[in-house]
């Protein structure tokens, strides 16, 4: 049998996307055009042809909302669904909740990047009682929750579980929907596309716009591009993602 299609689909718009403030854990709420562009993924799946088997989400709202959103147009919302922690944004530390442009004029624009888009230096840990900590958050009642990530940390606690739980209905046939975030979602097209660790930087996901892979026995894409920039997944509506991905690139400057 040969295997299945995975989709991958950022949350769309969220409340902190559109104030531009640091989000990672913290469960905020989609914004209306984030309602918008949840809906409209899922016309464009359906317009594809690409009916999801099985859904993954994290365990935060705005990709949970989404996913919802998106089959509910697709007239899916009845499959099986799967949430798992490992899913979540990348933690961001002491970042969570600071507004991205006062950071970067704060801190300069080496440092920004660094804290944003290295792969291994994770921002400066949060105080675990602080406003944004996760923290004695029941539903991480049996995980250790971080007090800040690096995407490297993100690959570590995301690539098991994709190999094992996701890659087993993958290796079945299944068509998968993942509703992730920005930096989850970095960490499996790193993967998928064989992306290196200095390159990974350049990769920006936009919101709310399905990208299709087809992918190997390794779970790795059937054509992998090594190019951050022009990754090998099929994003339903290519036009849109370019303006979005470039919009997120950006966020230090507005
Ligand atoms: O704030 C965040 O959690 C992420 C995604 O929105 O931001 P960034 O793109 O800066 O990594």
């Amino acid at each position: 049998m040969s295997n299945g299609k995975l989709i991958l689909m950022r949350h769309g718009e969220s409340e902190w996307n559109a104030s531009n403030q640091f989000t990672g854990w913290q469960d905020v709420n989609l914004t209306d055009k984030g309602v918008a562009e949840g809906k409209r993924a899922g016309l464009l799946l359906a317009e594809n042809s690409l009916l999801p088997d099985v859904l993954y989400t994290s365990l935060l709202k705005r990709a949970i909302i989404t996913a919802n959103l998106a089959l509910e147009s697709a007239d899916r919302l009845w499959i099986p669904v799967v949430r798992d922690w490992r899913l979540n944004e990348r933690h961001y530390g002491a970042l969570q909740g600071l507004n991205k442009a006062e950071t970067k004029d704060k801190y300069g624009d080496e440092q920004f990047m660094l804290w944003r888009r290295s792969y291994d230096t994770p921002p400066p840990a949060i105080d675990p009682d602080g406003e944004y900590s996760q923290v004695g958050d029941p539903r991480y009642a049996d995980v250790e929750v971080p007090l800040t990530e690096c995407l490297l940390d993100v690959v570590k606690r995301l690539m098991p579980y994709f190999q094992e739980s996701i890659g087993a209905d993958l290796r079945a046939g299944k068509t998968v929907l993942v509703a992730a975030h920005g930096n989850s979602l970095r960490a499996l097209v790193k993967h998928l596309d064989d992306i290196s660790d200095a390159d990974i930087a350049q990769l920006n996901i936009p919101t709310g716009n399905p990208l299709v892979y087809e992918v190997d026995e390794d779970l790795r894409s059937v054509s992998p591009s090594k190019d951050p920039l022009a990754p090998s997944g099929r994003y339903l509506d290519p036009e849109a993602a370019a303006a979005g991905a470039a919009a997120v690139a950006a966020q230090g400057n507005k």
